[in-house]
């Protein structure tokens, strides 16, 4: 199939997702244009195409090569939007070093940039558990993921992540994870962060992607279900004495919940 079908399996997993980039919905998934891919939106809340974001690229950005690699590969793909921003890749990968992490989930793969930069860091025995319905995304990664010697640390679920959670959970890994990345579909981030929540242990963080869902957070409209969905999980996280949080606007917005 090729590379830009998306597959009508995933339609329904994905549809929401494909109305927020025709939307400009998450504009705030931005490329920088200086050799970091087209920047196709000007729509950013945080001004990620101007001159000051490719200071903050140039001042600190790190990329192991195959991550550039990958990113250039990605950017031009129709959904290339949905990567993550590599300033916020580059901060999830700090975090599992400082944590010293060894078990680590990502919720949605997509072509695996953070996949791959996760199991960058992660010591050779560590484990990224890595949930997508897509595998045609995927195999656009992959190749890389192995060419980078990190291969044997991902642990690829193709299936709804909420199954691959219970699953984990099943099997008796509740508090065994240290680490957790929720970027898929936003109708269900409450459902994965209330799992990964029992995955994670005490000390664990659990980073959440696009919790500014590029302003629409501000007003939520009634038929708008992932931006309805992402603002009451904001709304409980402010009160979850089970977390510290911070809500961080960088890229789309990211929150971190450091669980107690
Ligand atoms: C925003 S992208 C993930 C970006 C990725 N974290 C990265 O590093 O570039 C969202 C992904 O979630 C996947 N997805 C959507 N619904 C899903 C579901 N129910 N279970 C698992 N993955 C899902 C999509 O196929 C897509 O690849």
């Amino acid at each position: 199939m090729p590379l830009f079908n998306v597959p009508k399996e995933v339609a329904v997993g994905t549809a929401m997702l494909g109305v927020a980039f025709a939307t400009g919905m998450l504009a705030g998934k931005r490329y920088p244009s200086l050799g970091f891919g087209t920047s196709k939106s000007s729509k950013s809340i945080i001004g990620k195409s101007g001159p000051l974001w490719q200071y903050i690229l140039d001042h600190s950005l790190r990329e192991h090569p195959i991550l550039k690699k990958l990113r250039l590969l990605t950017v031009d793909h129709p959904w290339g939007k949905m990567m993550v921003s590599c300033d916020q890749a580059q901060l999830m990968a700090n975090l599992v070093k400082l944590i010293k992490a060894k078990k680590v989930i990502e919720i949605g793969v997509f072509t695996g940039y953070n996949t791959l930069n996760m199991a960058l860091v992660l010591p050779d025995n560590g484990r990224v558990i890595a949930c997508d319905i897509n595998e045609d995304y995927v195999k656009i990664g992959k190749p890389l993921w192995k060419e980078a010697g990190v291969e044997h640390k991902i642990d690829l679920r193709i299936k709804p992540a909420i199954q691959t959670l219970d699953e984990l959970l099943a099997s008796g890994e509740a508090e065994t994870f240290d680490f957790a990345f929720i970027d898929a579909d936003k109708e269900s981030c409450n459902e994965y962060y209330e799992k990964c929540l029992r995955l994670i242990k005490k000390g664990g963080i659990i980073a959440i992607d696009n919790v500014l869902w590029s302003g629409r957070v501000l007003k939520p409209r009634k038929d708008d279900l992932a931006t309805q969905s992402i603002h009451h999980l904001n709304e409980k996280l402010l009160r979850d004495a089970r977390v510290n949080i911070s809500m961080l606007p960088m890229g789309d917005g990211v929150t971190l919940a450091f669980k107690l």
